[in-house]
C-alpha cells in the first residue's frame, strides 16, 4: 500500500515536471496556450486601432512603415509562424528575418501589458485592453517610434555633402556615400580622452529631453586643433561613424557672404555634423567673403534657423590665432587637442601598422622622444606603412627621421596662455631629454623611404627647402609631402605647418 502511494506520487511529481515542459516544445503546447491567451482576452473588453498602409492621398502612410520595421525588431516576430528570409537592400550578404503578413498576430508586452498586433490586407491592426490605453497608449507609440528610428539611424548609409557652386538642380550640396574607414577607436590618440569623447557624444545623442527642458537648443560645437597631420580629419571620420550622422563638409572658400552661408545650412538636414575645417587660416585671410561677425552668426544661427541634433566641428592648427570670441563656451563646447607623436603613441603605430608589440629598437627611439624630438603620427605612419616589409628598417628611419626633427629643431613655440578655472582638462605630459644614438641606417640614409621623397630635395637644406627637414645630405619628408606622395594633400589651399610642434599634450576641455 505505501508502496503504491509511493509510486503514485512519483508519477505525480514527474508528470507535473513533464508535462508543462512537453507542451511547452510541442505544436499541441502552443496551440493551448494561445486558446488559454484567447480565452483570457474573452473577459477583457478591447480597444482597436487601425493603421492603414497608404494615406488618404494614396502615398504611404509613414506610420504603417515604422509599426512594420518596430514589429520585425521584437523577439516574438522570430517566433511567429510565417517568417521570410529576405537579403538586405544594398547588402545581399545579409540576412533579414521579415515577419510574413498573412492574418499573423505578433504579441508585444509593454509596461506589464499585454498588446497585440494583427497583420490585415492594407492595414495593421492595434489590439489593447481599453482599461490600460489611456496609461499606455501614447507612451507606446513614442517608444514605437523611438525603438525605429534607432534602427534606422542604425541600418542608415553614412553620407559626405560638399558644397558645389549653386546649382539649382542639384541644389547647394552634392553627396557621396562617405566611406572613410577610420574610426574613433582607429585614431592613435591616449585612450581616455577617446573614451571621454565617445562618452560626450554618447550623452549627446541622450540628451534631446534633458536640452528642452533647459530651454536650449539640442546640439554640441567641437573645435580639434593641433598641428598639420596629426589626425584632426580622420577623428571627424570616427565621430561621424560613431553618431551615425551624415557630414556636411563646409568649403567656406566657395562661399560668397554671410547670407550665402546661412542658406547653405537651411538645406542641411537634422542628425549631421557640420564641418568647417582650418577655420584658423580663413579667420587671417583678409580677403575672405565672410568675415568674424559673419562667421560668429554662422555659429550661432544655425542653431535657430536650421533646427536641431547637430553636431558641429571646426578644426584649427593654432588655437591662440583665433579670435577668443569664436572659442567663448556655447560657441565651442569641447575643446580637443591632437599632440605630436610621444612614445606611447609611437608604440600603437608600431603596433597597429608593423604589428610589433616589443623591438630591441623601442628603449632608442624611447630615448630621442625623451629629446624632446618628435613627428606627427602622419609622418610617423607614412615611414611605417611604407617600410611594413621590413619593421627594423621602418624603426631606423623612424630613429632617423626623429633624430634630424632633434638637429633641425629651432625654439620652440609655447603659449603662457593659462587655463580658464573652470575647465575640465586632460592632460597627458610627454617627457625628459636624452642622447641621440648615430649610425641607425643600415642602407645609405634614406633606404625605406618612399622613392618620391628620396631625390625629392636631396641636395636641399633646411636652410634652402621650408618645412623640408635635411638629414646626412638625404631629404627626410615633411607631412606635406608624404601626403603629397600618397595622393593625400588635399588641393585647397597651401597649410601652415607643424606650429604647435612642441606643445605635445593631449586636451580635452569641457565647458
Ligand atoms: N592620431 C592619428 N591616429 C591615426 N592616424 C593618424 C593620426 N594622425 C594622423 N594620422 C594619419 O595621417 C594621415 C593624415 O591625417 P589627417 O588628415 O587626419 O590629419 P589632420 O590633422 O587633419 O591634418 P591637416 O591639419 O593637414 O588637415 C591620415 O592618413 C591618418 O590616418
Ligand atoms: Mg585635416
Amino acid at each position: 500500500m505505501i508502496l503504491a502511494t509511493l509510486v503514485v506520487f512519483v508519477l505525480v511529481v514527474i508528470g507535473f515536471w513533464l508535462i508543462p515542459r512537453v507542451l511547452s516544445r510541442t505544436a499541441v503546447g502552443h496551440f493551448l496556450q494561445s486558446m488559454w491567451r484567447d480565452l483570457e482576452e474573452c473577459f477583457h473588453r478591447h480597444q482597436i486601432y487601425k493603421i492603414p498602409k497608404f494615406n488618404q492621398q494614396m502615398q504611404e502612410n509613414q506610420v504603417y512603415r515604422k509599426v512594420l520595421t518596430y514589429l520585425n525588431s521584437l523577439p516574438s516576430a522570430e517566433d511567429s509562424d510565417f517568417v521570410n528570409l529576405l537579403s538586405g537592400n544594398n547588402k545581399p550578404n545579409e540576412i533579414n528575418l521579415v515577419i510574413d503578413s498573412a492574418n499573423q498576430v505578433v504579441s508585444d508586452t509593454y509596461l506589464g501589458s499585454q498588446i497585440f498586433w494583427k497583420f490585415e490586407k492594407d492595414c495593421l491592426v492595434l489590439k489593447m485592453r481599453r482599461r490600460e490605453k489611456r496609461r499606455i497608449l501614447s507612451s507606446y507609440l513614442q517608444h514605437v517610434h523611438n525603438v525605429t528610428d534607432e534602427i534606422e539611424q542604425k541600418k542608415k548609409e553614412i553620407r559626405l555633402y560638399i558644397n558645389a557652386v549653386n546649382e539649382p538642380e542639384n541644389g547647394r550640396w552634392i553627396s557621396v556615400p562617405f566611406g572613410h574607414p577610420a574610426t574613433i577607436d582607429t585614431s592613435v590618440l591616449d585612450s581616455d580622452l577617446k573614451n571621454k569623447m565617445k562618452s560626450d557624444l554618447e550623452s549627446f545623442l541622450k540628451s534631446e529631453q534633458y536640452y528642452h527642458r533647459l530651454g536650449r537648443v539640442w546640439k554640441r560645437s567641437y573645435l580639434l586643433y593641433g598641428p598639420s597631420g596629426t589626425g584632426k580629419s580622420s577623428f571627424i571620420a570616427g565621430m561621424a561613424k560613431f553618431l551615425r550622422y551624415d557630414i556636411y563638409d563646409v568649403d567656406l572658400t566657395k562661399i560668397t557672404n554671410d547670407s550665402d552661408l546661412k542658406l547653405l545650412l537651411l538645406q542641411t538636414t537634422r542628425r549631421s555634423m557640420i564641418v568647417v575645417e582650418d577655420l584658423d587660416r580663413y579667420l587671417l585671410d583678409k580677403s575672405a567673403a565672410v568675415n568674424l561677425s559673419g562667421i560668429l552668426n554662422f555659429m550661432d544661427g544655425i542653431i535657430s534657423s536650421c533646427g536641431e541634433e547637430r553636431v558641429m566641428v571646426f578644426t584649427v592648427s593654432n588655437k591662440e590665432q583665433v579670435d577668443p570670441a569664436v572659442l567663448r563656451p556655447g560657441r565651442i563646447d569641447v575643446h580637443v587637442h591632437f599632440p605630436l607623436c610621444d612614445f606611447p603613441a609611437f608604440k600603437t603605430l608600431a603596433n597597429s601598422h608593423l604589428g610589433l608589440k616589443e623591438h630591441k629598437l623601442f628603449p632608442q627611439v624611447e630615448e630621442i622622444f625623451q629629446t624632446g624630438a618628435s613627428l606627427t603620427p602622419a609622418e610617423i605612419g607614412e615611414i611605417m606603412i611604407f617600410n611594413r616589409g621590413s619593421p627594423t628598417r621602418a624603426l631606423k628611419n623612424v630613429i632617423s627621421a626623429l633624430k634630424s626633427n632633434t638637429d633641425s629643431k629651432v625654439v620652440p613655440v609655447t603659449s603662457n596662455k593659462k587655463e580658464e578655472p573652470f575647465r575640465l582638462t586632460h592632460s597627458v605630459s610627454v617627457g625628459g631629454a636624452l642622447g641621440v644614438p648615430s649610425g641607425l641606417l643600415d642602407h645609405g640614409g634614406s633606404v625605406g623611404l618612399p622613392p618620391r621623397l628620396m631625390h625629392s630635395g636631396s641636395a636641399r637644406t633646411v636652410e634652402e627647402s621650408r618645412g623640408s627637414r635635411s638629414f646626412r645630405g638625404e631629404s627626410i619628408p615633411t607631412v606635406k609631402e608624404i601626403k603629397k606622395f600618397y595622393g593625400l594633400l588635399k588641393t585647397k589651399t597651401s597649410k601652415k605647418e607643424n606650429i604647435d610642434k612642441e606643445n605635445s599634450r593631449h586636451e580635452v576641455s569641457v565647458f
